[in-house]
């Protein structure tokens, strides 16, 4: 599906952005993408997203050269002015869509698209962080409950009951599956939190999508024969959308129980920005404590 209905243009203060080009009802599919390039990843912490980057590397250049320069215009997202050229559509693969917008980089109408200068391990990093959009697919899931259901109990059960062992003398298979009960009662569901596997896709349009802690869109990954197909993004309306209203998504949504001053605070270190949606408005204007109250 063509993204029909939304276009993508600045907006002042976060740079391009996808507006709505007329009235949506909730849950209306806005549109759909394959993800131009994915990794497999780990989480910690429900926010550490750790992955190879040679693998990014790699994966970046097994991209035909159009796919590359679509990757390059997202380098770097937010840091540069946002001058949209005339004409310019993230996501389309013409010749003025994904222009190169790298500092120091010749623009792409005059050089030849064949030898761009190689992006660094911290240019490549930069990218994901900024567009990444992170999942778990099928076999993510599978690993996930192996882990989370038989690694990880085991393997906590059997340093607990060392240790208690060896603390009280008791005897080794008593002690390990005292430690097991232990563990499965107090540190099992702490546990899911700890570590977990994942991927990460980057999708061109949807990375044009800006946050708001109330967000009128949500995304969803398909990522059904991921071996076969790539991943697929499908943006879906949350709520009644105006025409003209900009589309937003929550960048934090895993982390739904934070107060308003946290997800600012979180936004900023780990995004890099000071949010500017109309909820974090509301908060820095005046009423801050209002706010927290009304999420008690
Ligand atoms: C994935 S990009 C979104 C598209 C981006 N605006 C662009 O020009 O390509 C994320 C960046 O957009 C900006 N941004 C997104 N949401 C924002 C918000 N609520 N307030 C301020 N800046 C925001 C930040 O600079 C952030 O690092």
């Amino acid at each position: 599906m063509d993204a029909n209905g939304i276009e993508f243009r600045e907006v002042e203060g976060r740079g391009r952005a996808v507006i709505a080009k007329r009235d949506f009802q909730p849950g209306i599919l806005l549109f759909e993408e394959p993800a131009l390039v994915f990794v497999k990843t780990w989480m910690i912490l429900t926010g550490v997203i750790v992955f190879r980057r040679d693998k990014v590397e790699h994966k970046y250049e097994a991209l035909l050269s159009e796919e590359k320069s679509q990757y390059r215009s997202l380098y770097p997202v937010c840091e540069e002015p946002h001058t949209e050229r005339h004409g310019e559509r993230h996501g389309e693969s013409t010749e003025s869509g994904g222009q190169l917008r790298n500092r120091g980089r010749t623009p792409e109408a005059s050089p030849s698209p064949a030898s761009p200068t190689p992006l660094t391990s911290q240019q490549h990093l930069q990218i994901w962080d900024n567009c990444g959009f992170h999942y778990c697919d099928s076999l993510d899931d599978q690993r996930n409950q192996i882990l989370h259901v038989v690694v990880c109990p085991a393997l906590l059960s059997a340093i607990t009951g060392c240790a208690y062992a060896y603390r009280f003398q008791a005897q080794y298979v008593k002690s390990v599956l005292a430690a097991g009960v232990l563990f499965f009662a107090i540190v099992g569901p702490v546990c899911y939190r700890l570590f977990y596997f994942g991927s990460q896709a980057i999708f061109v349009k949807a990375s044009r999508l800006n946050h708001s802690c109330q967000p009128n869109a949500e995304w969803q990954v398909d990522a059904v024969g991921e071996a076969k197909h790539a991943p697929t993004l499908s943006l879906r309306t949350k709520q009644r959308v105006k025409k003209g209203e900009e589309l937003t998504i929550d960048y934090i949504r895993e982390l739904p129980d934070l107060k308003q001053s946290e997800r600012r605070k979180l936004l900023q270190q780990d995004y890099g920005f000071l949010c500017t949606c109309t909820r974090c408005t509301r908060c820095i204007s005046d009423d801050v404590e209002e706010l927290e109250a009304e999420e008690r």
